[in-house]
């Protein structure tokens, strides 16, 4: 009994102690047998600051020990090169930089004895000029390229509203705005952008002048070098090695780091240290106002593109998305003047390694279409088409999740998993399960992941020319047909028009469907005129042979209230009968008002919605409908009327003939 409790006994008759009790007497069988908490080795470590310093191995250096020096040299040089980004313009100095996070100090610092640390500490770049302000009397620590755990750990300590989902994504509010702010970007006009951009009625471009951006600037930077520290992340835009744009990210957030982290291409350790100076860089000071006494802003928002400095300015809304999409618009300048066309597509690849783009506005199936277990995901909605084929331009993929299910969207449901960002959803506060059908913050709930979280994608995220050419409408008239085989002339009409119709505000009873136009399926990201890119597309796609097909991802047997979404099962049929080419050899007959060319038949689609006419109760209301929208697109044509298309004329009358008539 003794030995079975442990070694205890209190053994009968035993010697008194001092104060009388009997003793508590411990068997002492053999030495070795002597009481531990548990049976391994102490720690090696002589203090609890000591024991944290051995929990964390510097990460291997990629250049040779020997290199040391370089290596001394290039931190230098990159430290420089932060605080020249940071650098106020009108005092003419940068801050004082240091790399790491400013609550981690001597006793987090792996592995260094106190001498190495205090060097570590101290090898910032302080700049040369002395006419400084406050802050420059400070260190600005700099965050740079930090991993995705770290990036958790900063939001989670410093970020209210984040939190760790039950499927491990980091889950985060994006402020006030849940969405992008077209109305509030601002593109310097100066020389060449005057001459060179689209400006005036239609166009995304509103100008501001050169100096009113230095304002915005200085307060952004201002503001950024303010705080005791800063995220910086630099990496890559497209995927076409000849064509790779260098960007830089300046952010206060771990949220737009994360983000960026997950939307941009991320450089290899080696890449990275070959970094250099960016080709572009974005100073986001989300969470401060613009000034609304400065000229141009009509808004506490004010997102500013200066194509000559290569910069781009955000204050007021801190809506990850815009970081994005404004890169997109600077692809949307840069790749057209080396004769690369940039899309607002989605792009996947078969395993014949036929590819297919996906165009079309937000909302209409670029991304769930193009993520498909099928084939292989090249990229969910930037690429460029070069002379060597198509190109992601991003490094990862920015879904929808309003509603999103398991079993509809297996792989985007998968992809949300520690690493990936979701923004604005709301989950249960026990369990951390996310509820994507709750639109309690906002109707635009979002997740961010990298590339690689769909299983198969395409990496590196390149692929040939494309066979087919897939314009997406969600039409909530109900009235355009869930495919139609385009010729070249429509498709160039299709995607001149950019058409898309919504339900706004889907909970006050039913609401009439708008319809938005938005030329080359992406107005709000293209700098130049649309027929410079519309002329690109059609001389791409007849150089290699590419069809056009308008898929309509919306209405069914009636308008929106009547009728129904077209179920995504039948949508994915139409697609896969494309990408197979069994559509091309299919029976077609023409409609009524739009010409469009529709297939009789489709494997797994029921035959009679193909042509909506059909579907619709009431015939009447069918063709009035039919009607509006024709009448819709042909008002919305009228702006381009003016404009030539390609080398001669005979395009754009031939555009303008595949238009509705009636
Ligand atoms: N028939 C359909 N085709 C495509 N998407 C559909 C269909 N029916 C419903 N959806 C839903 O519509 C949304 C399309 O959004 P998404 O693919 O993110 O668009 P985009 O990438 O073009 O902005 C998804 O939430 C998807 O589940
Ligand atoms: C990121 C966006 O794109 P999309 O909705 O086309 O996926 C956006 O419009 O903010
Ligand atoms: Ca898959
Ligand atoms: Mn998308």
């Amino acid at each position: 009994m003794a030995a079975e409790n442990g070694g205890f006994s209190f053994a009968s008759g035993a010697a008194k102690g001092r104060n009388g009790l009997p003793m508590i007497h411990t068997e002492k069988k053999k030495a070795e047998e002597i009481c531990h908490d548990d049976s391994s080795l102490p720690v090696k470590a002589q203090t609890l600051d000591e024991l944290h310093s051995l929990q964390k191995k510097k990460s291997a250096p990629t250049t040779p020990i020997k290199a040391a020096h370089a290596d001394e040299d290039r931190h230098k040089q990159q430290l420089q090169s932060i605080s020249a980004s940071l650098a106020s313009l009108t005092r003419e100095t940068g801050p004082n930089v240091v790399k790491g996070d400013p609550a981690r100090t001597t006793a987090e610092t792996p592995r260094l004895s106190a001498a190495a640390s205090h060097q570590q500490q101290h090898r910032h770049f302080a700049a040369p000029n002395l006419n400084m302000s406050d802050s420059g009397l400070k260190f600005t620590h700099i965050l740079y390229n930090l991993s995705p755990a770290e990036l958790y750990e900063q939001a989670i300590k410093y970020e209210k509203g984040s939190f760790i989902t039950a499927s491990g994504a980091l889950a985060t509010l994006s402020g006030a705005k849940t969405g992008r702010s077209p109305r509030d970007k601002r593109v310097v006009k100066d020389e060449t952008t005057a001459d060179d951009l689209w400006w005036g009625k239609g166009s995304p471009n509103i100008e501001m002048d050169e100096h009113t951006f230095m304002v915005n600037r200085e307060r952004a930077v201002d503001y950024l070098c303010s705080l005791e520290k800063v995220f910086v992340n630099d990496q890559f835009l497209n995927w076409d090695p000849e064509n790779r744009i260098k960007v830089r990210i300046v952010s206060a957030r771990a949220y737009h780091s994360l983000f960026m982290h997950n939307m941009c291409i991320r450089p290899s350790p080696e890449e990275l240290e070959n970094f250099g100076e960016p080709d572009f860089t974005i100073y986001n000071a989300g969470q401060f106002p613009c000034n609304r006494y400065t000229h141009y802003m009509t808004s506490s928002t004010s997102i500013d593109l200066n194509l000559a400095r290569r910069e781009m300015v955000i204050l007021g809304t801190q809506y990850a998305g815009e970081m994005k999409k404004g890169l997109f618009s600077v692809m949307h300048y840069l790749m057209p003047k080396r004769q690369i066309l940039s899309l607002h597509s989605g792009s996947n690849m078969g395993k014949d390694g036929d590819v297919a783009l996906f165009f079309g506005l937000s909302g209409t199936g670029k991304t769930t279409l193009s993520t498909d277990n099928n084939r292989y995901l090249i990229g969910d909605d930037e690429h460029c088409w070069s002379e060597n084929g198509v190109s992601n331009i991003e490094g990862g993929c920015y879904a929808k999740c309003i509603d999103l299910s398991r079993e509809k969207e297996p792989d985007i449901w998968n992809a949300i998993k520690f690493g990936a960002v979701v923004e604005n959803v709301v989950f249960d506060e026990h369990t951390r399960d996310v509820d994507y059908s709750d639109k309690s913050v906002t109707e635009n709930t979002r997740a961010a992941y990298p590339i690689e979280f769909i299983p198969n994608a395409k990496i590196p995220c390149v692929g040939p020319h494309p066979k087919n050419v897939i314009l997406l409408a969600c039409d909530a008239f109900g009235v355009l047909p869930p495919v139609s085989k385009l010729s070249l002339p429509q498709t160039m009409y299709h995607f001149i028009s950019g058409y898309t119709a919504l339900v706004a505000g889907t909970e006050d009873g039913i609401k009439e469907p708008t319809a938005t136009f938005s030329a080359c399926f992406g107005a709000a990201f293209i700098m130049l005129h649309p027929t410079k890119y519309a002329a690109m597309l059609a001389d791409k796609m007849q150089k290699h042979g590419a069809t056009g097909w308008l898929v309509n991802t919306g209405w069914s047997g009636g308008s929106y209230g009547s009728g129904s979404r077209i179920k995504l099962a039948y949508t994915r049929k139409i697609i896969d009968a494309i990408h197979s080419g069994e559509l091309l050899k299919a029976n077609y007959t023409k409609t009524e008002v739009f010409g469009l060319e529709i297939p009789t038949e489709i494997e797994g689609v029921p035959s009679e919605i193909l042509d909506p006419a059909n579907t619709w109760s009431e015939k009447e209301a069918h063709k009035e409908t039919l009607v509006k929208l024709g009448g819709l697109f042909k008002k919305n044509f009228e702006g381009f009327l003016n404009h030539k298309i390609g080398a001669d004329n005979k395009l754009t009358e031939e555009i303008l003939a595949a238009g509705p008539n009636f």
